[in-house]
């Protein structure tokens, strides 16, 4: 929590305007942060200054992980962050390659498990980094990226967390994973539980000891309309202790995980929180 406020307040204080021609918003813009989180001694890395809505977050990822193209198939598993830009951005609304309502393209896990080779096969990069990790296999290459310029037009917006770099020390699992754009108020406050949820999957699922994440974030940014509110309102609250995830200890595999698993197998606790913030977001 500290080092995301420290954060917050360093775009506040030393970040530049920069246009954003997608959005049409100006963001207050600091280059390269690096985020560590110690999932070894569970420090679940959730905000407190105000009420965030963890479940959601987690539901993005395991949509990630069963490579769900559709804003629809998110909403099931319990989240409507995709909805917008599914369905409400015109540039791509008007790509003849959305295949229509809610859907979000070539983006995240479509790409991860399923990427297309030269000779028109698919990949599924997830199930091999699974397979090699199990064996305790570290080629120095179990990379889950979901980053294909390829296919870029044929998404809704490209990935914004794009690559996750697995690696063994002994019996313990660790996660680089990298950002290239960063919405700090909305999305970092979801990407930061993802970070750490993946590589405490990932390692219950190939039975290893979770180590840490370093989590490196490239362009970080305020857009003009939430700064007021990081501002005035989050940066003047004191944090709480960090609360406890808990993950459902029956979950032993992948095939696991693109089942059954459902947010019930998730629950944190301890979690002391100030109001909810709700910030604009930018579609
Ligand atoms: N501008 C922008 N920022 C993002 O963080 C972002 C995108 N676009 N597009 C793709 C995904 C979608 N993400 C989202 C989308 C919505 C919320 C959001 O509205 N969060 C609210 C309420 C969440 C809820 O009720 O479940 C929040 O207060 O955190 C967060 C992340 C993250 N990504
Ligand atoms: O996991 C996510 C997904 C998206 N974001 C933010 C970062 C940007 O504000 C937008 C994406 O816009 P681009 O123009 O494609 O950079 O979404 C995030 O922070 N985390």
């Amino acid at each position: 929590m500290k080092q995301y406020l420290e954060l917050c307040q360093r775009i506040v204080d030393e970040g530049v305007w920069v246009d954003n021609k997608r959005t049409g918003k100006r963001c207050l813009t600091v280059i390269n942060a690096d985020l560590s989180y110690d999932v070894e001694n569970g420090i679940f890395p959730l905000v407190t200054t105000r009420k965030s809505f963890w479940k959601a977050a987690v539901a993005e990822m395991i949509g990630y992980l069963r490579g769900y193209s559709s804003a629809a198939d998110f909403r099931r598993i319990g989240t409507k962050t995709w909805d917008a830009n599914a369905n409400k951005n015109a540039q791509w609304l008007a790509n003849p390659h959305r295949k229509g309502v809610d859907d979000i393209g070539e983006a995240y896990g479509v790409v991860g498990r399923g990427w297309r080779t030269p000779e028109g096969q698919r990949i599924d990069l997830l199930a091999q980094i699974v397979d090699d990790l199990s064996q305790g296999i570290d080629n120095r290459g179990e990379i889950l990226t979901f980053y294909n310029p390829g296919v870029f037009d044929r998404a809704c917006l490209r990935p914004c967390m794009y690559s996750h770099h697995f690696s063994l020390l002994g019996d313990t699992l660790y996660l680089n994973s990298t950002q290239r754009s960063c919405d700090v108020p909305l999305g970092l406050n979801f990407n930061m539980v993802q970070a750490y949820f993946l590589l405490a999957i990932m390692a219950q699922i190939t039975d290893h000891k979770p180590g840490k994440v370093f989590h490196k974030i490239v362009n970080a940014h305020i857009y003009a309309d939430q700064l007021p509110l990081m501002q005035d309102v989050q940066l003047k609250r004191t944090p709480y202790p960090s609360p406890t995830f808990i993950i459902n200890s029956n979950i032993k595999t992948l095939h696991d995980l693109e089942s059954w698993v459902s947010l019930d197998d998730f629950k944190v606790e301890g979690y002391q929180h100030h109001q909810p913030i709700q910030y604009p977001f930018s579609v």
